[in-house]
């Protein structure tokens, strides 16, 4: 089996007195597929913020293929290779689907402001590649019909197809997904697992998941680990989570 490619050890995060975190610990191991689940409020968003650096630990360390932090910044973590997905779509509803994920390259670029001011240097190159980099993207998560097409124009789960895209764009090796499949109804649910697995297994992107729909992350998840009031509850295979009575207990009946 594969080593971590990411370790939380001890992570706590709280919020104006409001505990999110509480000394968090688990493995996520090259490759695979984890699930976070845990009622609202259980501390998933925060725990994803805190692994790509919009929020800063309070106490604990994150272990990135074998670099440790404190902190890190969402520059630096996008740069080390973890691409991230937001609950509610961080998309240019205006812009087209290739300019959105075009954006999903902006923290990869080379060129410098003075060469993009002036169209000179690696630019056009640069350009060039990018466009290619984004139209393979596209084309892998079937949205080529949809290329130059304005994303408020599109239906909701196509939106979060286009979402997935930039932030697969940057080819990241630890891919974070806030809910992706939230608001979606069944037929959408599925497509959307299909297109994750399908990323998980051709690119080997390790992919850490939020989602509720329990049926989904029974079946797309190789790992699942439950949290509830920011501690962890249970951490393991999906069959061993699935026994588990303080999961059945607590979660697995509970309705979001
Ligand atoms: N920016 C913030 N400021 C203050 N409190 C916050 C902030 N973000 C999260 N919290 C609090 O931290 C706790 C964990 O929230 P978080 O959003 O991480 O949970 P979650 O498991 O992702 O929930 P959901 O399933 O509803 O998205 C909650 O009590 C929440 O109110």
């Amino acid at each position: 089996m594969a080593g971590p490619l990411l370790q939380l050890r001890d992570v706590s995060l709280a919020f104006r007195g409001v505990q999110a975190l509480t000394g968090l610990s688990f493995d996520v191991a090259e490759g695979e597929i984890c699930a976070l689940i845990g009622p609202n409020g259980a501390g998933k968003s925060s725990l994803l913020n805190v692994i790509n650096g919009v929020y800063r630990a309070d106490a604990g360390e994150i272990v990135f293929d074998g670099r440790r932090f404190e902190a890190i910044s969402p520059f630096k973590a996008a740069h080390l290779g973890i691409g991230r997905t937001f609950q509610h779509n961080a998309l240019f509803k205006r812009l087209t689907v290739l300019d959105n994920v075009l954006a999903g390259l902006g923290r990869h670029s080379r060129t410098t402001l003075f060469e993009n001011a002036f169209h000179i240097g690696r630019d056009a190159a640069e350009e060039r590649a990018f466009r290619a980099r984004a139209e393979r993207i596209i084309a892998f998560l079937d949205l080529t019909p949809y290329a130059g097409a304005v994303v408020s124009t599109l239906p909701y789960g196509t939106q979060k197809r286009v979402d997935l895209a930039r932030a697969l764009v940057g080819e990241p090796r630890l891919l974070l997904l806030d809910e992706p499949m939230a608001g979606m109804n069944q037929e959408e649910k599925q497509e959307m697992a299909g297109f994750v697995a399908e990323v998980n297994a051709s690119f080997g992107t390790t992919i850490v998941l939020i989602e509720h729909d329990v049926g989904i992350v029974m079946g797309l998840a190789g790992h699942v680990v439950v949290l509830d009031y920011g501690r962890k509850v249970a951490d393991g295979a999906p069959e061993a989570v699935r026994s588990n009575p303080d999961v059945i207990a607590a979660y697995l009946g509970t309705v979001h």
